[in-house]
């Protein structure tokens, strides 16, 4: 694994930005002649989907004056009249765009729209492909692909003690599943800040340092499922990661990151250590120099920083982030999966006993780090609000 470096492109050397007033979309250079019958396929497909929100709604609408009628032409509606007023609004801010690129751009938005409403990370709740049982997740099965998301994103993915074992619970159901790759994700504006720092709240009657050492044995059994994972195993970043999620990210296979991610382990803020295998893979991924600024110096790096140190795969604009991952890893779940299964284990074998040994090294000492005053001063502060990171 010398100095991995993982295909370095940010994505958006191939594409152009169509910018008008209001709106900003993003349109492929290819993708730029839609012809009449994809416009009448997008209006029939638009009225399959979901409700959209008002805020797409009216771009949808401007975009379909446009493309018939061409630039706005009609006497601006009275203050009162708050929805037409919306609606002529949005249709003015176009300005003078060309008919046939506001076509296109429907055409993009509603393709766009129902990739997303397929395999976005919005949760469907009555989903019938998602797999019941599990409270801080949602796992589903689909294509191949078994998708696991993080789902607490009112508290930004935060790891509980519940979640921890819940992700070891579904990574064990996925190496045993017919899916022929697995993908962890997150729900909501968050890949996952981390450990719940509540966790540490939860004292049991032995006492503190009872708590310190069931909390290294989970540690050590949540990475380890990760370093014996037997498929092709994929991060979809979809936002901030902050500690154990992203120190993990040196286990996976392939990481996409949107461009809004960033990764922060700030172990030195919070008084404790590197943990996930970090302190191994890191060093090794970037480099040692790189590697001590994030796991020492708590360096955040944004998703084109990771991508150049070789810790991120690819990074997509956050406009297409799940469009294009999801697009990908379809494609990549037709391959056959045997000969992924054993091509990841010829990679990856030689280093599982290492992993494992340094695992549980990381785990010894991260036991007595919290232990210490200052993991527990820091934990305290972010609890009681006087600090975040
Ligand atoms: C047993 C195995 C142990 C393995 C050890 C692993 C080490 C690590 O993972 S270290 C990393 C620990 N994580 C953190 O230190 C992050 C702490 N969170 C924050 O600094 C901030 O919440 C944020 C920067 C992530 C987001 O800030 P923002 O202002 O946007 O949102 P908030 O209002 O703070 O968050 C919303 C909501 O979520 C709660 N929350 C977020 N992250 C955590 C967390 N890691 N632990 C517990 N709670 C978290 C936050 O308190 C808010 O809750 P309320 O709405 O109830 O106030």
């Amino acid at each position: 694994m010398a100095h991995r470096k993982r295909t370095l492109c940010v994505k958006n050397q191939k594409r152009r930005f169509l910018q008008v007033p209001a709106l900003q979309l993003h349109v492929s250079k290819t993708a730029m002649r839609a012809s009449q019958k994809d416009f009448e396929s997008a209006l029939s497909q638009v009225k399959l989907l979901k409700d959209p929100g008002n805020e797409v709604k009216l771009k949808l609408y401007a975009l379909y004056k446009q493309a018939t009628e061409g630039p706005c032409n009609t006497p601006k509606p009275g203050v009162f009249d708050l929805i037409n007023k919306a609606k002529w609004d949005a249709w003015n801010a176009l300005g003078s765009l060309p008919k046939e690129t506001a076509r296109q751009n429907y055409v993009d938005l509603v393709s766009g729209l129902s990739s997303s409403s397929d395999s976005s990370s919005q949760v469907k709740p009555e989903a019938d492909r998602k797999q019941r049982g599990y409270e801080t997740l949602v796992v589903t099965s689909e294509d191949s692909i078994t998708k696991i998301m993080m789902n607490r994103p009112a508290k930004k993915n935060a790891i509980t003690t519940q979640m921890y074992n819940e992700i070891m619970l579904a990574l064990k159901a996925a190496s045993k599943d017919d899916s022929a790759i697995t993908v962890l994700t997150g729900n909501g504006d968050y890949y996952s800040s981390g450990n719940d720092l509540s966790n540490f709240t939860d004292i049991p009657p032995e006492g503190i340092e009872e708590k310190a050492k069931s909390s290294a044995i989970l540690l050590r059994d949540f990475v380890d499922c990760f370093i014996d994972f037997p498929k092709p195993l994929i991060a979809a970043v979809n936002g901030p990661a902050v500690g154990i999620s992203v120190t993990i990210l040196g286990l996976f296979d392939t990481v996409y990151a949107s461009s809004r991610a960033t990764f922060h382990t700030p172990f030195s803020h919070l008084g404790q250590s590197p943990e996930g295998c970090s302190s191994y893979t890191f060093p090794k991924i970037m480099g040692p120099a790189k590697a001590a600024e994030m796991l020492i110096f708590g360096k955040k790096l944004t998703a084109a920083e990771a991508c150049a140190q070789g810790l991120v795969s690819e990074v997509f604009p956050d406009s297409t982030f799940q469009k294009e991952v999801w697009t990908r890893l379809k494609a990549y779940s037709k391959l056959p999966p045997n000969a992924m299964r054993i091509s990841k284990q010829v990679i990856r074998n030689r280093e599982k006993e290492k992993l494992h040994a340094i695992n549980a090294e990381e785990s010894r000492v991260l036991q007595e780090r919290w232990l210490s005053d200052e993991c527990t001063n820091a934990v305290m502060n972010f609890l009681t609000r006087k600090a975040k990171l």
